[in-house]
């Protein structure tokens, strides 16, 4: 599991370990963990010219300090000092005797010009806001520059506990974080800014001790050793009723095609058997003649383990509402998250999960896409609170909240733009509903979900454009990949 701690949970962690350690031993391992990063991504660090842009607080320090590293490896390095009169002190002085020249706002631009390397050092996980204007001016002069950028801690102007952007943000082609990720560093439009993270073990540990210690307010992300863990398995016992059957209720005359995709993600997500209901049963029988399809309400289709219902579903409530009412693991997708009664799903016995993409999750919330596409974090805890059910928010991050909103939320690391096609959706519901029929919980069926989706998608694009049905196809790539055949 990789997780991200709040800065609250950071400090705090670090208060801990500052109390143990000799003063300035935290900033020397970071600065020096920076600097190996600075010297790869130059190649030579000789003859080689950095431009460091020093913000006044710790993180202005960190790059101060790398600078005096790289100077003394024989880099010309220069700082542009946004607040001198409040700069880290003992850093300037290091800079300045390892012969590193500083420079005012004003020389910036000339600087830039004929750098190769910018630190961004503007301002870390004490930033508020979105940037001031002085230091949102010089990010601006260093994207016009071209120059790579690394960033120190996380890109300035990207909100660490959120990932949220707020104007102007350094986009860093690498970031150097240290003792602990940072949710921004994985959360678009945070994620996107951070480009290729870079982790500075500082001594931290697996981090809590701060706060609570419980780790509220932690991202989590699923890695291939956890996914294995998690993947439902036959054994010598099983039978197709033992695996999990899933039902789903999907597709109309109108999208036939919804019905089609979710059945392929249903089948390759290891269920022991599908059973359609709806209207688009000739379709899917079509294609897929091992599903067991009925016409009348879900409740009568036969015991399943878990519903999926809504992905292409047009207007037909009843049976949402039939599927609502059951006694087991739902999965409302697409159209059932605009037929769903908010209250109904709260008051559900049983495990729901949620799956709405962007636009669906905002007119949920009754806001604009683009709040939810700004704030992914904050409308998923807020969906999941609001539903008491468990939320995965796909798009360019998918996130995973528990149902309430409370706790860690799993962010899924496989995601890929190649996903971006109509209909992949409907082969993800398809999949967590195999998932939670097999008996995993809401959160991890999501979670699971998200990441063999993901990955049968990088599988199935491999550099090209695919269509959802390849990417129901390059489920079973996906599951060897995890299990490491
Ligand atoms: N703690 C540790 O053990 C270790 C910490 N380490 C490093 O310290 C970093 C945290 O340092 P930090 O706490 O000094 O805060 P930091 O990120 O430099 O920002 C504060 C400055 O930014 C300013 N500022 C704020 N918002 C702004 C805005 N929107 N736009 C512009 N400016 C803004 C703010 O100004 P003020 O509000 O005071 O006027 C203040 O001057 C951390 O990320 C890591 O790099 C490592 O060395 C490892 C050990
Ligand atoms: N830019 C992106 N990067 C990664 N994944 C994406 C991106 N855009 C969409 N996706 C993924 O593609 C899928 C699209 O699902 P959805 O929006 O429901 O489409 P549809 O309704 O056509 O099936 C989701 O799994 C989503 O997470
Ligand atoms: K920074």
């Amino acid at each position: 599991m990789r997780t991200a701690f709040s800065v609250e949970t950071v400090r705090a962690a670090e208060l801990e370990l500052m109390a143990r350690v000799p003063e300035g031993a935290l900033m020397q391992r970071a600065a020096a963990g920076l600097a190996v990063v600075c010297a790869e991504v130059l190649g030579k660090v000789y003859g080689s010219r950095v431009v460091l842009l020093v913000g006044s607080g710790d993180n202005g320090g960190d790059a101060l300090y790398a600078g005096v590293r790289l100077a003394r490896r024989g880099a010309g390095v220069f700082a542009v000092l946004l607040s001198p009169e409040r700069v880290h002190a003992g850093g300037l002085a290091a800079f300045r005797g390892a012969g590193g020249r500083v420079v005012g706002i004003e020389g910036a631009e000339d600087v830039l010009r004929r750098a190769d390397l910018v630190v961004d050092g503007i301002v870390g996980i004490g930033g508020k806001g979105g940037l001031r204007e002085s230091a949102a001016q010089l990010v601006g002069a260093v994207r016009e520059s071209g120059v790579p950028v690394v960033a120190v801690d996380l890109p300035s102007g990207v909100d660490a506990d959120s990932g949220e952007v707020a104007g102007e943000a350094v986009r860093a082609d690498v970031t150097v974080t240290f003792g602990a990720y940072k949710p921004g560093l994985l959360i678009d439009p945070g994620r996107e800014y951070a480009g290729v993270v870079r982790f500075v073990d500082i001594g931290l540990g697996g981090v809590p001790g701060g706060g609570d210690g419980s780790g509220e307010g932690a991202v989590e992300a699923l890695q291939y050793a956890d996914v294995a863990s998690l993947l439902p398995l036959p054994t010598g016992e099983s039978d197709k009723y033992r695996r999990g059957v899933v039902g789903i209720v999907a597709g109309s005359g109108r999208y036939p095609g919804a019905a089609v995709l979710c059945v392929a993600g249903a089948l390759r997500g290891g269920a022991g058997a599908v059973r359609y209901v709806g209207h688009a049963a000739d379709a899917v029988i079509a294609r897929f003649p091992e599903t067991l399809v009925s016409a009348g309400p879900p409740s009568k289709a036969g015991r399943v383990q878990a519903w999926v219902v809504g992905p292409g579903l047009g207007d037909d409530s009843e049976r949402l509402e039939d599927v609502v009412g059951a006694d087991v693991p739902v999965l409302i997708d697409a159209d059932g998250l605009r037929l769903a009664d908010e209250a109904a799903v709260r008051g559900r016995s049983a495990p729901t999960l949620l799956t709405p993409h962007a636009g669906e999750a905002a007119a949920l919330l009754g806001v604009a896409r683009e709040e939810v596409e700004r704030g992914r974090l904050a409308a998923v805890r807020e969906l999941a609170g609001r539903y008491r059910a468990t939320v995965l928010l796909k798009g360019s991050t998918t996130l995973v909240a528990a149902a309430g909103g409370g706790g860690a939320v799993r962010v899924n690391p496989t995601g890929t733009p190649w996903l971006a096609t109509a209909g992949s959706g409907d082969v993800l519901s398809g999949l967590a509903g195999a998932l939670l029929a097999a008996g995993l919980g809401a959160g991890d069926a999501g979670a699971v979900g998200a990441y063999l989706h993901g990955l049968a998608a990088r599988h199935a694009a491999d550099g090209a454009p695919v269509g959802a049905h390849d990417v129901a196809a390059a489920i079973p790539a996906a599951w060897r990949d995890v299990r490491g055949d």
